[in-house]
């Protein structure tokens, strides 16, 4: 397997390191910031005799290094700052993301993308429509994410181990989540049956605000550690052929009612990307907010006045 990281900043780089500990393949870690992917790569190299880490990871500046991935994870491109929202990095990350659509098109036919830089349904939007691949070779990151953050929030709150904690969050990643607390559970029990309805409803709130946490703690740009993590969870489901559920920025085509647009919806991820989306029964009211949450990436993608395809 060849992993192409396109952006060695914060994300790009801890999202490097994961991949690459766990033996996933070799990993390629591209900028444009002369010497510092390079140099980044060489530490990691330098601690594969401690780790015992078999696969490699090289740093470049030459974007043909990248050619014919198997994987591309992009995390190039500006991250916000305190009192900014995601939307506000789309004209800069959409520049950003157009030159690099570019240079997959051109020389990785076959590779599967999976967007990170934000706005990054409205991006990954973006990637799609450039590169003109197969729908469920182009996905974003970020479901995952927003669900591993719920997750932990139940957690903390009920004071027991993180990972007995399985819910999910779908929509666009920004303030019109949906957080489905209906199907969060704590092996397999319901969350209503260990919480009262309003503590749930403030966990839905900081999950839904969970990246602006972040970002105002550490007061200069934004969250990598949990980031990194999700685009791994999703990296070896692709890799191992895992076939798992997960809820990941995905074309929808009439699925939730939602038309011709990428939003966060649960997907079965294997070796050929998306292969399908899971539709779950929701209440009218979810519903509702996920159409809701899809009509406001819909106004932004039609700030990049793409003509139609
Ligand atoms: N989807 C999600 O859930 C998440 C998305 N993000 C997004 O990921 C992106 C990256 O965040 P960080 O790594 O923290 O930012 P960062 O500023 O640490 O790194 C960005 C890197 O992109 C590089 N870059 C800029 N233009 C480039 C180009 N044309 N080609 C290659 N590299 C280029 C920069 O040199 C820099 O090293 C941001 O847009 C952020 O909002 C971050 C966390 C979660
Ligand atoms: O909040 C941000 O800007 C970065 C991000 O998407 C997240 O951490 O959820």
């Amino acid at each position: 397997m060849k992993i192409s990281i396109i952006g060695a900043g914060f994300v790009g780089a801890t999202t490097a390191q994961r991949i690459w500990e766990k033996n996933l393949g070799d990993v390629f870690l591209y900028d444009i910031v002369e010497d510092m992917p390079q140099g980044k790569a060489l530490d990691m190299m330098e601690s594969a005799p401690l780790l015992g880490v078999e696969s490699k990871i090289v740093g470049t500046n030459r974007f043909e290094d990248c050619q014919n991935s198997d994987i591309f994870i992009i995390t190039s491109g500006l991250a916000r700052q305190p009192g900014m929202s995601r939307d506000d990095l789309l004209n800069r990350n959409a520049e950003i993301v157009s030159g690099i659509a570019e240079n997959i098109q051109r020389f990785s036919q076959d590779s599967i993308i999976i967007v990170v830089s934000n706005p990054v349904d409205v991006l990954t939007y973006l990637m799609a429509y450039k590169t003109k691949f197969p729908k469920n070779r182009v996905m974003g990151m970020a479901g995952v994410l927003d669900s591993a953050r719920f997750r932990y929030f139940i957690a903390e709150e009920l004071g027991i181990a993180p990972q007995e904690v399985q819910a999910m969050v779908l929509g666009g990643h920004g303030d019109e989540m949906v957080p489905l607390s209906r199907f969060a559970t704590v092996s397999g029990v319901g969350i209503e049956h260990f919480l009262p309805r309003e503590k749930i409803d403030q966990l839905i709130k900081r999950t839904r605000e969970g990246g602006a946490e972040i970002v105002k703690l550490l007061k200069k740009g934004s969250a990598y550690y949990a980031p990194s993590a999700a685009i791994m969870e999703m990296v070896e489901s692709i890799v191992k052929d895992q076939k798992r559920l997960l809820p990941c920025s995905a074309w929808c085509e009439g699925q939730y009612g939602i038309h011709d647009q990428y939003v966060g919806v649960p997907v079965i991820l294997g070796k050929n990307g998306i292969e399908k989306i899971v539709e779950l029964p929701l209440t009218g009211k979810e519903l509702g907010e996920l159409q809701e949450s899809a009509r406001h990436l819909a106004a932004n993608i039609a700030k990049l006045n793409l003509s139609h395809r």
